[in-house]
């Protein structure tokens, strides 16, 4: 989906200053946003997170994936780097909104797997699309990525909207109890590189 660049302010977080893009969907109305550090005009490949709106994990401390701690990772490991871009994408349960991830979660409580749940409300395991990404990336010169993720189809289609994605970097935390079923099923069925071990130190 095409966005167009709104505006941009200052983001302080624990972490370190950020600034905030802000984009919209005209057709949509939907809102992304992109936080940036450091120098934005070398051509130097930059740390990168396209991360996945995920209200339960991001802002609620949800246990059942890895979505909190994955975003507080990147932050850090940005602000660690002194310079990167995470791109807050608003889609919402891999794409089919937050009520249906409920009605997901609510299947899975009763043993569904994730993607089960997906299939059993009749929607694909994962609707999402990045092409907001490119737009993103090209309204802020930003040419050649390190990403973070353990997702090897947002590689692919990073790589297929002509995004110049040079280093993959794991970003491994948050395994616990809760969400352990649902990491082995994003390895088994969503082909994600998760391997046992968990980086002690994400930060
Ligand atoms: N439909 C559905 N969405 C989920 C579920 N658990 C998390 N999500 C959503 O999944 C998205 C995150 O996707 P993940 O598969 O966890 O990770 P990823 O972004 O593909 O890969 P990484 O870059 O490695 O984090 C967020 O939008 C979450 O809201 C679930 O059980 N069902
Ligand atoms: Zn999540």
């Amino acid at each position: 989906m095409a966005v167009r660049y709104v505006q941009t302010c200052r983001l302080p977080t624990p972490f370190g200053v950020f600034d905030m893009h802000g984009f919209e969907e005209p057709d949509t109305g939907k809102e992304h946003i992109a936080l940036t550090l450091g120098d934005l005009e070398s051509d130097e490949p930059m740390l990168a997170r396209t991360h996945s709106e995920c209200l339960t994990g991001d802002a609620l401390y949800s246990m059942r994936c890895d979505c909190g701690y994955q975003l507080e990772a990147a932050l850090r490991s940005i602000a660690r780097e002194g310079r990167g871009i995470l791109m807050y994408l608003r889609q919402e349960g891999r794409g089919i909104g937050l009520l249906n991830k409920i009605r997901a979660y609510k299947l899975q409580d009763e043993g569904a797997d994730t993607v089960e749940a997906n299939e059993r409300l009749g929607f694909a395991a994962d609707l999402r699309d990045y092409s907001m990404c490119k737009d993103m990336l090209g309204h802020l010169g930003i040419r050649s990525l390190k990403l973070m993720t353990n997702n090897p189809r947002k590689v692919d289609a990073l790589r297929s909207l002509g995004i110049d994605v040079v280093e993959r970097v794991a970003i491994h935390v948050g395994r616990n109890p809760h969400n352990e079923h649902y990491l082995n099923t994003k390895q088994s069925k969503l082909g994600h590189w998760l391997e046992t071990h968990q980086d002690d130190d994400p930060a």
